[in-house]
């Protein structure tokens, strides 16, 4: 049977990357995707922008939208302190299936709570089912249109606090034109853009990070 690119990436991590080693995984997979297939991973250059984010805000909860194969859940547990948590949403049950695989292989799985299901649905029951008050950092990697009505329901959820930090991929290519026009022009939010390149690719994309100011 047909093996899919996600399956085959999941290959790749178990055949080159150490068991229990995260940084072995990212280079293993970003490896895969450079010089066998692309994937749309957030990759090693914006990858290291996220990772500078993480450092720099040294989060106690974070909510990733959108898991993909894991590879940005590994980057960003892997940099969390001792008893922090990271919950990250995947739509996709195949994707799901693979990532909890590549978390596994990284050993981070303690750290980790992949939850299945639409970030719609499931942002307005964090409280409830994962005992979450506040995230101190969101990093917004889902479907593109869902960045802004996602934003609007963390805030009215109350999941968000003064300081909480936004980061999204992705806001030139695909792009979240909406998102950026929203996190630029509100008194609400202190944005920065930082400019790279579309994963493995030439193409202009960048970060946004954003400040809740309450
Ligand atoms: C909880 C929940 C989760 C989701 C959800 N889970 N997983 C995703 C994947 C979303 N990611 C992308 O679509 C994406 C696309 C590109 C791309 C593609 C093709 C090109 F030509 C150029 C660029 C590049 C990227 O970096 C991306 O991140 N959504 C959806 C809903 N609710
Ligand atoms: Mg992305």
């Amino acid at each position: 049977t047909q093996s899919t690119r996600p399956q085959r990436i999941l290959d790749a991590v178990q055949k080159n990357a150490t068991r229990g080693d995260p940084r072995s995984v990212v280079k293993a997979i970003d490896h895969f995707c450079r010089n066998k297939e692309w994937a749309m991973n957030v990759g090693d250059e914006k990858g290291c922008i996220l990772d500078s984010v993480v450092s720099e805000v040294n989060p106690a909860t974070v909510l990733e939208l959108g898991t993909y194969c894991g590879y940005s859940t590994v980057r960003i547990a892997s940099l969390l302190p001792p008893h922090a948590k990271l919950i990250t949403l995947e739509f996709n049950p195949d994707f799901a299936a693979i990532a909890r695989q590549v978390i596994a292989w990284a050993g981070l799985e303690d750290k980790v709570q992949l939850v299945e299901g639409a970030s719609g649905d499931w942002i307005p029951k964090m409280k409830e089912q994962f005992g979450v008050k506040t995230f101190d950092l969101v990093f917004l990697d889902h479907w593109k249109n869902s960045y802004l009505p996602d934003t609007k329901l963390m805030e009215e959820c109350s999941l968000l606090r003064k300081g909480s930090v936004l980061l999204a991929d992705n806001v030139i290519c695909p792009g979240a034109p909406d998102y950026l026009e929203f996190v630029r022009s509100s008194p609400r939010y202190k944005s920065q853009y930082f400019k790279s390149h579309l994963e493995y690719t030439k193409v202009e994309d960048g970060l946004e990070k954003s400040v809740f100011l309450g």
